[in-house]
């Protein structure tokens, strides 16, 4: 990943300064052993000469800590800038990535496992950075810089301590890739944890409504404790390699010192050299323990650097801008779909549009109605170029809209209401401004007031200011679906999508909604999908769909007389509602 220069900067600065404070601390045991050699000196001399002989080394000690405290202070500083500009630019990174996928990408993987991979994994990835910088290479760095002074001190007593060494290595990394795979299942099991509490606290009032708390609660509980055990297996793994090589190292420093005080009694060296020699292994030993320590963390850095840049890197194939646009006056909003195959990429096996052909021409409403799954909304989320399809051609105006530029298709050409919309925890004003983020507050007022908004918003204590909650649900079903209406007349679309618009809302809603959909559709082309055929009646053309493709094509009267599946679906819908009527009697 980049870095810009003034992390580099302060990358090598932070670099730098920790190797600083390793050089300065492998000096301090040499220092410490000058000391001892002064001490062992003094032991029948007076007590003023020995404060002058020590007052040199003495002061050096002192400097030498003063300068690995401020040190110290220097590295720590960089280094946390350092790591958090990293994981700002990386959560900036990964956040435009994922808006960039394609739909089949959110298809294929679930809210929380990118919300986890936006959360933990950098962070496990920050702090594994910052760790390995700060105390992985002066722990390298010191125990590079000790074992030179070790051999300084003796060739002999180091050589006996270093036998051992190499088995130490070869099972740390045995031990290590083991751990890798643990940290790699343990991460993954985390992230579908996270997924199901981030769908069930995203749909708590269904959740409420079905009363399936408990259920809920089982199926979180569950899939938290499998990444507990994993997470435990992890540490018992990481546990067990810190146990050992406590074991290793301490059994490291009590050979040096069996060894050592063997070498003192034949006058091989002297008691400042083995207390430098005991110190420097002791600074190596805890060198090593902080490596092992360290490890773990690292373990998992790795392989959460390696979820984040997965995703980072991902690129998709339907891209967000580039292509043809045209003019607004000259958009006419003449619509082709020709001969056109299509499955979700989801269920590659499952063929949705088999050879569909439909033609709108501008300015004309257009419905879609027919069997539930036979592929209506599918045609919408097409035209939306959410999904590339597999054979034939969509175009607007003769274009195929693989050539448009996807920004200005879904910006300006097309407005897209559906039975569901998503309404923002922000102001009305900014809601419906979420359709052009240029528009001034009058235009957005006027959109309201096209979409039969404006009264119930002034009604509000706040008016446009007013504060919607999370996903909009401080609002009713048809006032949501109004404000729905305004952002995408804002656009001034010369397509509509409508799907489904009104088929959530109760007949009252349902009227007033359809009232301001009467108003907007004027002088666009328009494209409904309806499951209530009273709401479709008046539309220039009627397709029928079923099981991708088109059935029946015309308007209400001719469909209707020709008995087909238009004529059986407005009966089955009548019977409905004679059912209903019946029932609301009974109840009444
Ligand atoms: N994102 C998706 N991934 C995989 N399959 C999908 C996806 N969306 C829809 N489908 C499948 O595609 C088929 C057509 O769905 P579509 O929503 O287009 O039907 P529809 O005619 O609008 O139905 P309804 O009237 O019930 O809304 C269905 O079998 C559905 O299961």
């Amino acid at each position: 990943m980049k870095l810009l220069w003034p992390e580099i900067w302060y990358l090598l600065a932070s670099v730098i300064s920790a190797l600083a404070v390793a050089i300065v601390n492998v000096q301090i045991p040499l220092m410490l052993g000058e000391i001892v050699n002064v001490i062992s000196q003094f032991t029948t001399q007076t007590a003023e000469l020995f404060l002058q002989q020590i007052k040199e080394p003495a002061i050096r000690l002192v400097i030498l800590y003063s300068i690995q405290g401020l040190l110290t202070f220097c590295y720590i500083t960089l280094l946390s800038t350092v790591g958090e500009n990293v994981a700002t630019r990386m959560r900036k990174k990964l956040f435009d990535s994922l808006l960039k996928q394609d739909i089949e990408f959110f298809d294929k993987h679930k809210t929380g496992e990118l919300i986890d991979r936006l959360t933990s994994d950098v962070q496990d990835f920050k702090s594994s950075f910052k760790l390995c910088i700060s105390q992985g290479l002066r722990a390298v760095t010191q125990t590079v810089g000790c074992m030179a002074t070790l051999l300084m001190i003796s060739v002999k007593l180091t050589a006996v301590m270093l036998a051992v060494v190499p088995a130490i290595i070869i099972g740390g990394t045995v031990i290590g890739s083991t751990l890798r795979m643990f940290a790699k299942d343990a991460q993954t099991q985390v992230a579908q944890a996270t997924a199901v509490a981030d769908e069930a606290i995203g749909n708590v009032r269904t959740v409420r409504a079905f009363a399936m708390e408990k259920k809920e609660n089982e199926l979180y509980s569950n899939e938290v404790e499998k990444a507990g055990k994993l997470n435990i297996k992890l540490g018992v793994g990481i546990a067990i390699f810190q146990g050992l090589s406590n074991i290793a190292l301490n059994g490291i420093v009590l050979g040096t010192m069996f060894a050592g005080g063997y070498m003192m009694s034949l006058h091989e060296i002297t008691a400042g050299d083995l207390m430098s020699f005991l110190v420097a292994t002791q600074t190596i030993e805890r060198s090593l323990a902080h490596m092992s320590l360290l490890f773990g963390q690292v373990v998992k850095g790795i392989s959460a650097g390696a979820r984040v840049f997965e995703f980072i890197k991902c690129t998709p194939s339907i891209p967000l801008v580039g292509g043809k646009t045209i003019e607004h006056k000259e958009l006419e909003g003449n619509i082709e779909f020709k001969h056109v195959n299509f499955s979700y990429p989801t269920r590659p096996g499952q063929v949705i549009l088999k050879d569909f052909s439909l033609k709108i021409k501008g300015g004309q409403v257009m419905a879609l109605v027919g069997l539930s799954g036979g592929g209506k909304s599918t045609v919408a989320s097409l035209l939306e170029r959410f999904y590339d399809i597999d054979q034939g051609q969509i175009t607007i105006d003769g274009v195929d809209i693989k050539d448009l530029d996807p920004t200005w298709l879904r910006g300006h050409a097309i407005g897209f209401i559906n039975q569901e919309p998503i309404l923002f925890a922000t102001s009305v004003m900014e809601n419906i401004r979420y359709g052009r983020p240029d528009a001034t507050d009058q235009e957005v007022i006027e959109a309201a007031r096209q979409a039969n908004a404006d009264m119930f918003i002034n009604k509000f204590p706040q008016g446009y200011n007013t504060v919607l909650g999370e996903r909009g649900v401080t609002v009713s079903g048809g006032q949501k679906q109004r404000i729905a209406i305004a952002r995408a007349l804002i656009k001034d679309p010369s397509i509509l999508i409508l799907d489904e618009a009104t088929s959530a809302l109760d007949a009252e809603s349902e009227r007033i909604v359809q009232e301001a959909l009467d108003n907007v559709i004027k002088g666009r082309t328009v494209l409904i999908i309806a499951h209530r055929l009273s709401t479709i009646r008046d539309a220039d053309v009627i397709a029928v769909v079923a099981h991708g493709q088109i059935l029946e094509m015309g308007d209400h009267n001719s469909l209707k007389k020709r008995k087909g599946l238009y004529w059986e679906l407005i009966k089955q819908q009548e019977i409905e509602q004679e059912i209903e009527e019946i029932e609301h009697n009974i109840e009444s």
